[in-house]
C-alpha cells in the first residue's frame, strides 16, 4: 500500500468544507511564523545599530538614510513588510515591531489553536466513518463468510485496528501542517540567504535519506503489532468465554501464564517502536546541533551574512530542526499505523465481495432494508440441496429434495453432525446452496430475496443468545411495536410467566446473554422473543432441551396450539413433539434417509446405523 496515496485516500473521506478550512488555518498559521520571523530582522538590525540607546517609540532608521548592510536593507520582501507598516498608518519603531512581533505571536497560537481543534474533529470524523462502514459491511455480508472467520479478529479490527489508523491519521494531519510551517521556515530563510537555504535542504535531505531504514522499520513493526493485537484480542475473547471452564477445571494459573505471554509480545513490540522512535530523535538533535553550528560557521567565517540576518537564519533553522524531527516521526508514526488502515481496507473489499444482496425500500430515514412480511401461501420447497462448507470433503447436505406445506409442522431429527442445523440456516436463507434449488410457493430463494424472506423467519437455537439489557427490551428485538399487552401474550404463549414474578418483572436486567437466568428461562424467552415477530416460518432448534418436564410440557402444548397457524419446523429427538408433527424428516450424513408421518419413518429408524434417536427420542 502506498503510504502517501492510503493518506490521501482516507483524507478524501472528509467534509470538503473542514478540510478546506484546515487547510486555510495550516497556510495562515504558517504565514504568521514566517512574518514574524521576519520582521525580526529590522528589529535585530536597529538594536544592533544603536548599540543598545534606541528608544522604544522612534522611528528605525529607513534603507535610504541607514546605509549599513544589516537590519534587512536591500531585502525587497522585509523592506516591503516594513513600508506595509507604514502604510497601514503604523510607524516602524522598535515597540511598534516588537508589539507587531507579539501580536502575530497572539494571531498565530489562536490559529493554531482552531487548526488542532478542527484536525482532531476531522480525525474523530474520518475514525468513525470508517469504523461505521467496516461494521456496516460485517453486517452486510454473507453468513457463510462470517461463520469462517474469528469473531475475535473481526472485534480486533473494529476497535484495535482502526483506533490505530486514528493514531495514524493524528500523526498525518500533524506532518500537514508540519510540512506547511516547514515550508515557511524555508521561505523565510530563502529570503534572507537562498545559499544558506540551499546548504540546510542538501543537508537534510541527506539526513533524511538516512532515516529510509528508520520508516521501513516502523512498517515492519506496524505488521508485528497488528498480529500481536488480534493474538491478545482472541486471548480476552476466548479467556473470558471460557471462564467458567477455567475455573472448574482450575487452570486460572495456565490462562493468567498465557495471557501474560501474549501481552509480553505486545509490549516488546510497542517497546521496539518506542525504542526506535526515541533514538531517530536522540540522532536527529545530535546531527540537528551540529548542523546548527556548522550554518553558523559558515554564515560568519565564509559567507560573511550580516549578522541581523545571520541571527534570525539560525533562529529560523533552530526551529525548523525540532520541526524536521517532528516531521519524520509523523512519518514513522504514519508508516506504523499502515498496516492497520490495509486491514481495514482488505476487510471492507472482500465484504463487498461477499456482501449479501438486500432490497432497500426508501424510508424516512433514508434508504432501509425493506420488512414487508411474506406469507407462505403453498409450501417452502428444496430441490435436491446440496452444500459443503468451506475446508470440508464432506458434503453438509446432499441432495436433499423437501417440501415444507404451509402452516403444517415438520420434525427433522438426526445424529449429531447430520445436517440439520445447516438446513435450518438454508431454510431461513442464511446459507445459499452451492447446487439445487429452494423455493417459497415457487419463487427461488435467490440474491436480494433472501434478506427479505428472513423478516418473516424466526428461529429459536439450541444456544439462546440475550442481550445484556432488560427482559423487555430483548423481547421487543422481536416486535419493536409490541404494546404491553402483546408482551405479556407472547410471554404466556411460551411459558415464560415466570417473568411476572421477577422483582423488577420486563425490566430485570438478563445480563451478559442472559447469564442471569436458567438456560430453560432464557430459552422460553427466546420462544416469547420469536412468538412476537409473527413469523410465516418458525424453526425450533432442539429449543425444548434446557426445560424441565413441567415447562417442557407447557412449551410443548404452546407449539402445538401454533400448529397450523404458521410453519414450524421442529430439530429434535423428543419423541413428543415428533408425534404430532405432519412430517418427520430423517437425516443421516446430509442425506434424507427417510421422511413420511412418524408411523411412517418409525420402521426406518431401526435399521439406520449409530444412536440416531438417542437416549431422548426413546425416552420421549
Ligand atoms: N461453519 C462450519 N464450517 C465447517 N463445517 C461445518 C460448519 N458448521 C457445521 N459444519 C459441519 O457440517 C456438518 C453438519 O453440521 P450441522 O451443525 O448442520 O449438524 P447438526 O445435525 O445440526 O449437528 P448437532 O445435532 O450436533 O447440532 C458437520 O459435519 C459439521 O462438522
Amino acid at each position: 500500500m502506498k503510504p502517501l496515496r492510503a493518506f490521501w485516500r482516507l483524507l478524501g473521506a472528509a467534509p470538503r468544507g473542514r478540510l478546506l478550512s484546515f487547510i486555510l488555518l495550516m497556510t495562515l498559521g504558517s504565514l504568521t511564523e514566517g512574518i514574524g520571523l521576519l520582521l525580526l530582522v529590522p528589529l535585530l538590525g536597529a538594536l544592533g545599530e544603536t548599540a543598545g540607546g534606541f528608544a522604544v517609540g522612534e522611528a528605525l532608521p529607513s534603507s535610504a538614510d541607514a546605509g549599513g548592510t544589516g537590519g534587512g536593507q536591500g531585502n525587497p520582501l522585509i523592506e516591503g513588510l516594513v513600508s506595509g507598516l507604514s502604510w497601514l498608518g503604523l510607524t516602524p519603531t522598535v515597540g511598534g515591531l516588537l508589539l507587531a512581533f507579539v501580536g502575530l505571536v497572539v494571531l498565530r497560537s489562536a490559529i493554531q489553536f482552531g487548526r488542532e481543534r478542527l484536525g482532531i474533529s476531522l480525525q474523530y470524523r474520518l475514525v468513525d466513518g470508517l469504523r461505521l462502514r467496516a461494521y456496516e459491511a460485517l453486517l452486510g455480508v454473507e453468513w457463510r463468510w462470517i461463520a469462517a472467520g474469528r469473531r475475535s479478529d473481526q472485534a480486533n479490527l473494529l476497535l484495535t485496528d482502526i483506533n490505530r489508523v486514528g493514531v495514524g491519521l493524528h500523526y498525518g494531519i500533524g506532518l500537514l501542517a508540519t510540512a506547511v510551517t516547514l515550508t515557511a521556515y524555508l521561505t523565510a530563510a530563502l529570503v534572507l540567504s537562498w545559499t544558506m537555504t540551499i546548504l540546510v535542504l542538501a543537508s537534510g535531505g541527506l539526513v533524511f535519506a538516512l532515516m529510509a531504514r528508520q520508516r521501513r522499520h516502523a512498517l515492519s513493526l506496524g505488521y508485528a503489532l497488528g498480529e500481536a493485537n488480534r493474538e491478545l484480542q482472541s486471548r480476552v475473547q476466548e479467556s473470558l468465554a471460557g471462564i467458567k471452564l477455567t475455573k472448574i477445571l482450575g487452570q486460572e494459573n495456565r490462562h493468567l501464564a498465557q495471557f501474560g505471554q501474549t501481552l509480553a509480545r505486545l509490549r516488546d513490540r510497542q517497546l521496539r517502536f518506542a525504542t526506535s522512535t526515541s533514538l531517530s530523535r536522540a540522532f536527529f538533535q545530535v546531527v540537528g546541533a551540529g548542523l546548527l553550528a556548522t550554518y553558523l560557521y559558515v554564515g560568519l567565517a565564509l559567507w560573511r551574512l550580516p549578522v541581523p540576518e545571520l541571527l534570525t537564519l539560525v533562529l529560523i533553522f533552530s526551529r525548523l530542526i525540532p520541526q524536521f524531527i517532528a516531521a519524520q516521526q509523523q512519518i514513522a508514526h504514519w508508516l506504523h499505523a499502515l498496516p492497520a488502515l490495509e486491514q481495514t481496507e482488505r476487510l471492507l473489499a472482500d465484504c463487498r465481495d461477499a456482501a449479501e444482496p438486500i432490497v432497500e425500500a426508501t424510508t424516512a430515514m433514508g434508504a432501509a432494508p425493506a420488512t414487508t412480511p411474506w406469507p407462505i401461501e403453498e409450501a417452502i420447497a428444496l430441490e435436491c440441496v446440496n452444500l459443503t462448507y468451506a475446508g470440508r470433503d464432506r458434503p453438509a447436505l446432499d441432495g436433499v429434495t423437501l417440501r415444507l406445506l404451509a402452516r403444517t409442522t415438520t420434525a427433522v431429527i438426526g445424529a449429531s453432525g447430520a445436517g440439520k442445523s445447516t438446513l435450518a440456516d438454508v431454510l431461513m436463507g442464511l446459507l445459499t446452496p452451492d447446487a439445487g434449488a429452494v423455493t417459497i410457493d415457487g419463487e427461488p430463494l435467490i440474491g436480494a430475496r433472501r434478506h427479505a424472506w428472513r423478516q418473516s423467519v424466526a428461529y429459536v437455537p439450541q444456544e439462546v443468545f440475550l442481550f445484556h439489557d432488560s427482559i423487555r427490551h430483548n423481547l421487543l428485538w422481536g416486535g419493536p411495536e409490541s404494546d404491553e399487552a402483546a408482551l405479556r401474550e407472547a410471554l404466556e404463549r411460551a411459558a415464560a410467566d415466570f417473568v411476572f414474578d421477577l422483582p423488577q418483572g420486563l425490566d430485570t436486567l438478563v445480563g451478559d446473554g442472559g447469564v442471569r437466568l436458567s438456560g430453560g428461562e432464557r430459552q422460553r424467552l427466546a420462544l416469547a422473543r420469536a412468538l412476537l415477530r409473527r413469523p410465516s416460518l418458525l424453526i425450533l432448534d432442539e429449543a425444548t432441551s434446557a426445560l424441565d418436564r413441567e415447562n417442557e410440557a407447557r412449551v410443548r402444548a404452546a407449539i402445538e396450539h401454533l400448529h397450523g397457524d404458521l410453519t414450524l419446523v421442529l430439530i429434535g429427538h423428543r419423541l413428543a413433539t415428533l408425534e404430532h408433527a405432519d412430517q418427520v424428516v430423517v437425516l443421516e450424513a446430509g442425506r434424507v434417509a427417510a421422511q413420511g408421518t412418524w408411523e411412517q419413518v418409525r420402521p426406518d429408524l431401526a435399521a439406520l446405523p449409530g444412536d440416531l434417536i438417542g437416549a431422548g427420542l426413546r425416552d420421549g
